[in-house]
């Protein structure tokens, strides 16, 4: 008889007062799972790998303009909330009730990046979603810092690539383009964080104390933690212009961090758990031995290869990433990680852009089953530019291979084939990396209670594919490191509980499917690129922006991703002909000259000058203040520096190639290359900037351009 059954005979008996399935009441551990499109709230029983309850919302993402993806924090919390409470609600049903609970974990989309106010608890922007390339250009910055613009630069000590997925970028562009940020920086008030830290912080009594924490796991998808020393590296932060103590301080992934204190249903229960949700569902997989491996699919789609205490540096395209850190004291366990940004995103494009199907979970396996074959037809989801292994955000999406034939039936196909070629890039790339191929491949997400895709994805890459029993293994991982970490839920025990699965097994014969595996890499090779040719303003439509969830009456002109093909000494346009600002898009033809030509020179303009010594810019402290001390760069630490590396090289460039720095009405002001301030006496503030001035040194065109907005000769 069925566990459901078996209950409803119980409650006809016992009425409200339900005894527990067994007859011992266990401890239960709540666990938060906050994905890309939806939010959960899920109730174990200690050391079952079963849920016992859960509620789940769907979440709004707001796309205000191509590319840039936006999620309302706040709604983040209340949808928490929502789910935590209707979950204890069914509680009762089982005997249970909330004060049961006794340890609560939370698992996260990943990179996604917030700024808030440490005053007023206030987001300063909406969250930029992991998948947002508006970070375009500010990658094209910093790569424009490091030797080759070699994206790798930084994956010895971060083991991650320069790319807009990840927060280091994020963040820069937040203080780049948002005046709020940049004052809350400017007065010691931001605090920066992954959606993890922004829920620990609300709940544990946001403004009144709230701990600002993350965990190992998240901060390694920032591009600022140091793989070797689990902390923000000094480097990383210099680099991208973060200062540190907007930053959270990095936890274990289980300890008891602190208790809710938020006046919620959730009050009272300690909160003892954190992992990123790929690598959450690594551990809720059981996957804790060197050499095991888990996929998931949700939005994206995430490989991590457990490669033990080692971190593997991958020479095939692949992310070196924390896996998890099971209490303070444990040693840190490191996974090498393949990141695919479209795999369910590709059936909601399907459903909402294209209207091929009304509904996923209905409409994707039965159609696309309606077909044998996606009749030659190969689908290139690179909606946000490719991930691993190729990490182009040059890439755009491709439907290639149709005839007269092809139906949608094929497109929807062809969609769901495209998520197993990416895993098998995935795969070919480990197999490389590690040296052995991967015998079978555990799999979980929502996704995966698509029959024909799990049979595509043994069929495509000539291994079993193991379901596991439950999908959403994420928020059970967090389950076990949140009830490990109380002494509920034995991580050893766990270790050898076997998950339950449903196996696919391949079908196909190697030739036939090396054969399709090389016209999808054909197809791949058809969408790098594509986004690198220029596109005119009225094509991408960015003159008419779309409201955003924020009124961000304070962001500034989106920077282009194509300004670093421009060369603005040749850039010559007519300056008489530029009309004022009631026209947006010669407007933000005008901001982006001016934020580009800053960039490439370094030099920045006041268009009112500096008041006094307070209007020194956040960036300027960054560089010129005693803090250098915390990052062995000024003179007096130069003697006891203790980086040995090629980081010299990086630091000469930053130094030479300062960040935009603005003053306190955030007008942009000049300086010279930071390297000759740096050796100054302190304090070095405004008037010494304005002293120093170098005009001459400023393009015609910039010099032009800024006469005209404001009126005033700068020379
Ligand atoms: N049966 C199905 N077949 C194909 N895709 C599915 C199916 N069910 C769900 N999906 C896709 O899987 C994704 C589910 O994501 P979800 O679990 O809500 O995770 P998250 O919010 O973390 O991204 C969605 O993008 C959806 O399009
Ligand atoms: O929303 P998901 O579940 O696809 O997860 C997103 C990842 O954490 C991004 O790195």
């Amino acid at each position: 008889m069925s566990f459901k059954r078996i209950l409803r005979r119980q409650k006809r008996i016992y009425g409200d007062e339900m005894p527990v399935r067994d007859g011992t009441k266990k401890s239960l551990i709540g666990a938060i799972d906050d994905g890309t499109k939806t939010v959960r709230f899920v109730i174990y029983e200690a050391e079952r790998s079963e849920e016992l309850v859960s509620h789940q919302l769907d979440k709004t993402e707001a796309q205000p303009q191509e590319g840039w993806y936006e999620q309302d924090p706040l709604e983040i919390l209340h949808n928490i909330k929502m789910c935590a409470e209707n979950a204890i609600d069914q509680l009762a049903e089982f005997g249970y009730s909330k004060d049961d609970i006794v340890a609560l974990g939370i698992t996260n989309q990943r990179e996604t990046t917030i700024a808030w106010d440490k005053f007023t608890g206030e987001p300063l922007h909406p969250a930029i979603s992991w998948n947002d390339i508006r970070t375009d250009s500010t990658v094209d910055a910093i790569l424009a810092k490091v030797p080759d613009r070699n994206k790798n630069y930084l994956k010895n000590i971060s083991g991650l690539p320069i790319s807009p997925y990840f927060s280091a970028l994020k963040m820069r562009w937040l203080k780049d383009n948002i005046k709020s940020v940049r004052r809350a920086s400017r007065d010691k008030r931001l605090l920066f964080g992954t959606v993890d830290s922004w829920i620990v912080w609300n709940l544990t009594g946001g403004v009144h104390g709230g701990l600002h924490i993350t965990d190992v796991t998240n901060a390694s998808r920032t591009l600022l933690m140091n793989l070797e020393t689990l902390n923000w590296d000094p480097m990383l932060c210099r680099l991208f212009g973060i200062h540190r103590e907007s930053l959270p301080q990095i936890r274990s992934s289980a300890e008891i961090y602190g208790i809710v204190k938020d006046g919620s249903i959730l009050d009272g229960i300690r909160i003892s758990g954190i992992l990123g949700n790929q690598q959450s569902a690594l551990v809720g997989q059981n996957c804790l031995q060197a050499g095991q491996a888990k996929n998931t699919y949700r939005t994206g789609c995430f490989l991590l290869y457990n490669t033990g205490t080692r971190h593997v540096q991958s020479t095939h395209g692949l992310l070196t990433t924390v896996a998890y850190k099971l209490g303070p004291n444990a040693p840190a366990v490191y996974a090498l990680e393949g990141s695919i940004a479209v795999a369910g995103g590709a059936m909601k494009f399907l459903r909402d852009n294209l209207k091929l199907i009304k509904d996923v979970t209905q409409d994707t396996e039965h159609i696309a089953g309606q077909v044998f074959s996606t009749g030659d037809v190969y689908f290139v989801p690179a909606l946000n530019g490719l991930y691993a292994p190729y990490w182009r955000k040059d890439a755009r999406g491709i439907i290639c291979g149709l005839t007269a034939f092809t139906t949608k039936n094929h497109i929807i196909r062809a969609a769901l084939e495209a998520v197993c070629f990416q895993t098998r890039d995935i795969l070919e790339a480990m197999n490389k990396d590690c040296g052995m191929p991967l015998s079978k491949l555990h799999v979980d997400g929502r996704m995966t209670s698509n029959d024909l895709l799990m049979q595509l994805q043994a069929d495509l890459t000539g291994i079993p594919v193991l379901r596991a029993q439950s999908w959403d293994m994420s928020a059970l991982g967090v389950g076990v490191a949140a009830g490990h970490a109380v002494g509920v839920w034995a991580v050893e025990r766990w270790r050898h509980h076997a998950t339950p699965t449903h196996t696919f097994l391949p079908t196909t014969t190697d030739d036939d499917r090396d054969a399709r595996y090389t016209k999808w890499k054909m197809a791949v090779q058809r969408s790098l690129g594509w986004a690198s040719t220029k596109k005119s303003i009225t094509m991408t439509g960015q003159t008419k922006r779309k409201s955003s969830m924020f009124q961000s009456s304070d962001t500034l002109t989106p920077p282009d991703s194509r300004k670093t093909s421009w060369d603005v000494d040749n850039i010559k346009p007519d300056i008489d002909s530029i009309k004022p600002a009631t026209d947006e898009g010669v407007d933000s033809y005008i901001e982006e000259l001016i934020q580009y030509s800053a960039r490439k020179f370094s030099i920045f303009v006041p268009l009112k000058g500096p008041k006094d010594e307070h209007t020194i810019l956040d960036d300027a402290e960054y560089y010129m203040s005693k803090k250098e001390c915390d990052y062995d760069m000024c003179q007096c630490c130069q003697g006891k520096k203790k980086i040995q590396t090629d980081w010299e090289t990086i630091e000469e460039i930053i130094e030479n190639d300062p960040e935009i720095i603005f003053d306190s009405d955030d007008n942009p002001i000049v300086v010279e290359p930071v390297k000759d301030h740096l050796y100054e006496p302190a304090p070095l503030v405004g008037t010494s900037l304005k002293k120093r001035m170098q005009l001459e040194k400023l393009p015609v065109i910039f010099k032009n351009i800024c006469n005209k907005l404001t009126n005033t000769s700068l020379t």
